[in-house]
């Protein structure tokens, strides 16, 4: 059994992909099988898979929950009214649309009418199917109000949540985690769920991906340490209630459309379980980046927090990268992002502070998304920034910002409402309009600063 780790009310296991196991009673846990005859305090065995039963050992994922009455003890599944008709989880041309348009989002506005964490997700962009199992899709979310006498469960891929405003309480099948802006939570296919909001209204962005699973990145050169620690990745540790709870509803998302099924009592009904498919969450502020000592700037894949691979090695369904406060010592460098055109397309959201490539425009709730092939880089100001401060800068530390990108090898088609939004910025293209040509065919060495018209 790991040590548990206490935070507050909250207790949790450690270490990513270990096989836990956690009893919220002494002896809940059947000792030595999974499907005893009678299980101890007359409980319930149920297993949840999140690969096939034959995915090779070395990534088989699955879990067994020994809870007070079983999942499928509800009313069968009927379609949900009202329901989210912004989600999407299989994306053509019939539902959205492919633009290679450099695109930016302000931060969207939460609204004033009640709205929890399942009304308050919508689908930005996204590529694939979850039919077809291989695809992801990237949703925002506002929310003002906890999720009331319902639960939440994803049958189409995992989420991996980051909150921008306001923490969230995530009670799942295994445990509770709190979850405060600069932390993220991966919430695997199938877990039951409910989103309580302890500090009020909520924002935050969300990475889903269909028919694989989040993994660390290996290393390489890097060697046995550095990036995402495994051992800073926390898990909920058993916690249950018995409650009868009459005309409580399972909200299932499946095939991005929303059902519901009735039951007469709390999904959270786990006392005991083990297994390696687990819910967890992760403080980005823990993460140890690595990056250039002398000089150039390294690709943002240095920062991978986590990956979810594709079925050729090295190019990711979708990497989940974060740029943090971080010391730039690179000389005779240019140190922000350079200029450049990825086959990859990269979605980038801000947790807090700004970003180093861009001087204004790109706000904390804010996104952007840069497309297969979508030239991009620093804005006119911090290009221009960047040269007046010229070659001899020493050490300089980028401090109090959390920016992260999702990049994925599939192209992302984008949504009619996340185009048609109010808080598209319909300018941004203004940002890099002003870059002017510094070029001198007489001077080898120009001197950008005096350059100016
Ligand atoms: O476009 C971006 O801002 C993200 C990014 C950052 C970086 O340091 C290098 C490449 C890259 O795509
Ligand atoms: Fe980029």
């Amino acid at each position: 059994m790991e040590e548990s780790k206490a935070s507050g009310d909250f207790q949790y296991l450690s270490g990513f992909g270990n096989h836990l196991s956690s009893e919220a009673l002494v002896g809940a846990l059947p000792a030595d099988q999974n499907s005893p005859l009678i299980c101890p305090y007359g409980l319930y065995a149920e297993q949840i898979s999140g690969t096939s039963f034959t995915t090779p050992r070395s990534h088989n994922l699955f879990s067994w929950f020994y809870r007070i009455k079983p999942s499928v003890t509800h009313e069968p599944f009927k379609a949900r009214v009202p329901s989210n008709e912004r989600l999407l989880s299989e994306f053509s041309q019939s539902n959205s649309t492919t633009n290679p348009t450099q695109l930016r989002w302000k931060p969207v506005e939460i609204p004033d009418s009640p709205t929890d964490f399942i009304d308050g997700l919508f689908t930005v962009c996204g590529s694939g199917s979850s039919f077809m199992r291989h695809g992801y899709a990237i949703h925002m979310y506002t929310a003002n109000k906890s999720m009331d006498k319902c639960a939440f469960c994803n049958a189409d891929g995992d989420f991996l949540i980051v909150p921008q405003q306001g923490s969230l309480v995530i009670t799942t099948e295994c445990g509770r985690l709190k979850v405060s802006p600069g932390e993220i939570a991966i919430l695997p296919q199938g877990f039951r769920f409910t989103v309580n909001l302890p500090d009020g209204p909520s924002r935050g962005y969300v990475g889903e991906i269909f028919g694989t699973h989040f993994r660390l990145p290996d290393l390489g050169p890097i060697g046995a340490n550095g990036l995402a620690s495994p051992r800073d990745f926390l898990v909920p540790t058993a916690w249950y209630e018995d409650k009868f709870n009459p005309g409580y509803t399972i909200v299932q998302k499946f095939g991005g459309e929303l059902f519901v099924a009735v039951q007469d009592f709390s999904p959270f009904n786990v006392v005991a379980w083990h297994g390696n498919y687990v819910p967890y969450k992760y403080d980005l502020n823990k993460f140890c980046p690595y990056n250039t000592v002398l000089f150039d700037h390294s690709d943002p894949s240095i920062n991978t927090v986590l990956t979810a691979p594709s079925d050729k090695p090295g190019v990711a369904l979708l990497d989940f990268v974060i740029f943090p406060p971080r010391w730039l010592v690179a000389e005779h460098t240019f140190r922000p992002p350079y200029y450049h055109r990825n086959c990859m397309s990269e979605f980038m959201g801000l947790v807090y502070g700004g970003y180093e490539a861009k001087v204004d425009g790109f706000l904390p709730g804010g996104a952007s998304l840069h497309n297969c092939m979508t030239p991009h880089g620093p804005d006119t100001k911090s290009y221009e920034a960047t040269i007046a401060r010229g070659n001899n800068v020493g050490p300089s530390k980028i401090t109090e910002t959390m920016a992260f990108m999702f990049e994925s090898c599939l192209i992302p088609r984008i949504t009619p409402w996340a185009l048609q939004s109010p808080f598209l910025d319909h300018d941004y293209y203004q940002c890099w309009i002003g870059l002017r040509s510094h070029f001198n065919q007489k001077s080898e060495v120009p001197n950008l600063q005096n350059n100016g018209e």
